[in-house]
């Protein structure tokens, strides 16, 4: 097991990670999201005892990665595919990793079989695609027969059929009980390999659930509704009697509705009963992609101007425009209107006070514990990480219409390293 506990990297006035806690467990594919930027690959370096945490700790099977007897045997990483020495052999650069661990060489050709790189194995490896480089950093990471597998976006640069077996070779791995972590910034890829994910966004935890949770908690069934635009009168109408049936409904861009809670028959005899035309009732799922998005959309570094005046790049609401009530008839054109799982739920499973505590799931609509600190990584500006704020009143059925700003950390003050020294 991997065990990060307010694990904060700073880069002199850069907070590459900040505050992070949490599990990854054996037996499981645990991905770990984040958009460019967000501290992935920092995480990864402290882990493998490559870079020091400014505070905090990271420990494997219950020891900093330095003080692990026989490391390479236990723990296998892929963390830049690109760091080989392009004048070697393919199975030269392994067999000196090998050497290196006290690892025999028939291991060496098991390794370039299971990564299919048997017939590349003597060509020298500056020669190799993207994909043949990714796949060398996979021989190399799997050398050792570990228990404990990390890997740095794995599938960048492979092919469909590249990606569908590095995800096969991921739940294998971990379905002989191993522990796999996974970085990548697509969620898509992550819903089909993963069945735990870890989301950071700037550094700092945004969830800690299981997929199945996730899923759960993110792509709600809805029913698109649409009545002729010739008559907004009908749209306010329908809007109405849906609302007094216990539905949820949301505005969409191009005037339709978003329902939620309520079946599409139903939906149908609503709008028969209130004498209202409809052009379009269709039934829909939110896609994960969609509501990860929403969920770091706050935590992007890097977003392109020229996209945003293409249109490109969608504003999407700030996460608490979910929660504002419909107004029949109104659309709020520029946003993509979400599907709230419950009444008065916590749509993405965010959560609400502290990150949620690895092992907990997120329960979506649970509201935070009282005590617990609000953790709002929207508010923050690009630099500055989400401090670790007081005790927030007790919670409330709604929160604020508007994100309230958390009092960043000091900066200026050097913080203590898992020995006590100030770095
Ligand atoms: N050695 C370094 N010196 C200064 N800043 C750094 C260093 N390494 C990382 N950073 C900064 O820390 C932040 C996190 O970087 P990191 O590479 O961990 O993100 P990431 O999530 O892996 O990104 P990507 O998905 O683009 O690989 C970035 O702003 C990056 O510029």
């Amino acid at each position: 097991m991997i065990e990060a506990v307010g694990l904060t990297k700073r880069y002199g006035a850069k907070t590459a990670v900040y505050n992070l806690s949490f599990q990854v467990r054996p037996g499981a594919v645990t991905g770990f999201l984040g958009p460019n930027g967000s501290g992935k690959s920092t995480t990864m370096r402290m882990i493998l005892g490559l870079d020091n945490p400014t505070a905090g700790h990271v420990t494997i099977a219950g020891h900093p990665y330095r003080k692990l007897p026989n490391a390479p045997r236990q723990v296998g990483a892929l963390l830049d595919a690109k760091a080989v020495h392009g004048g070697r052999h393919a199975r030269n650069h392994l067999l000196c990793l090998a050497q290196l661990s006290g690892i025999p060489a028939r291991r060496v050709d098991e390794v370039l079989g299971v990564v299919g790189l048997q017939d590349v194995a003597k060509k020298r490896s500056k020669g190799f695609s993207l994909g043949m480089g990714q796949r060398l950093g996979i021989a190399a990471a799997l050398l050792g027969d570990p228990q404990v597998l990390l890997f740095d976006e794995p599938v960048n640069g492979l092919d469909p059929e590249g990606i569908l077996w590095v995800r096969n070779l991921m739940k294998a791995l971990a379905a002989e009980g191993r522990t796999v972590f996974v970085s990548s910034h697509l969620m898509s890829e992550m819903a089909l390999t993963a069945d735990h994910l870890i989301v950071i966004g700037r550094g700092q935890l945004l969830a800690d659930m299981s997929v199945r949770d996730f899923i759960s908690a993110n792509s709600a069934d809805f029913a698109r509704v649409r009545t002729p635009d010739t008559e907004p009168a009908a749209r306010e109408k329908l809007s109405a009697a849906l609302t007094e049936a216990g539905g949820h409904v949301l505005p969409e861009a191009d005037g339709a509705l978003r329902v939620t809670g309520l079946a599409l028959p139903r939906i149908s005899d609503l709008a028969h009963d209130s004498d209202v035309r409809l052009w379009e009732l269709s039934p829909h799922q939110a896609s994960l992609e969609e509501a990860y998005m929403r969920m770091t959309q706050g935590a992007v570094d890097y977003r392109s101007t020229i996209d945003q005046k293409a249109g490109l790049q969608q504003q999407l609401p700030p996460p608490q425009a979910q929660f504002q009530a419909p107004v029949p008839g109104q659309g709020q054109p520029g946003w993509y209107a979400p599907p709230p799982p419950q009444q008065g739920g916590q749509p993405f499973g965010m959560p609400q006070g502290a990150p949620v505590q690895p092992g907990a799931p997120v329960q979506p609509g649970a509201p935070a514990p009282q005590g617990a600190p609000v953790h709002n990584p929207y508010a923050q500006p690009a630099d500055v990480p989400a401090a670790p704020v007081a005790a927030p009143p007790a919670p409330t059925a709604a929160p604020p219409a508007a994100p309230a700003p958390a009092a960043a950390p000091d900066l200026t003050k050097s913080e203590n390293n898992e020995n006590g020294a100030a770095r």
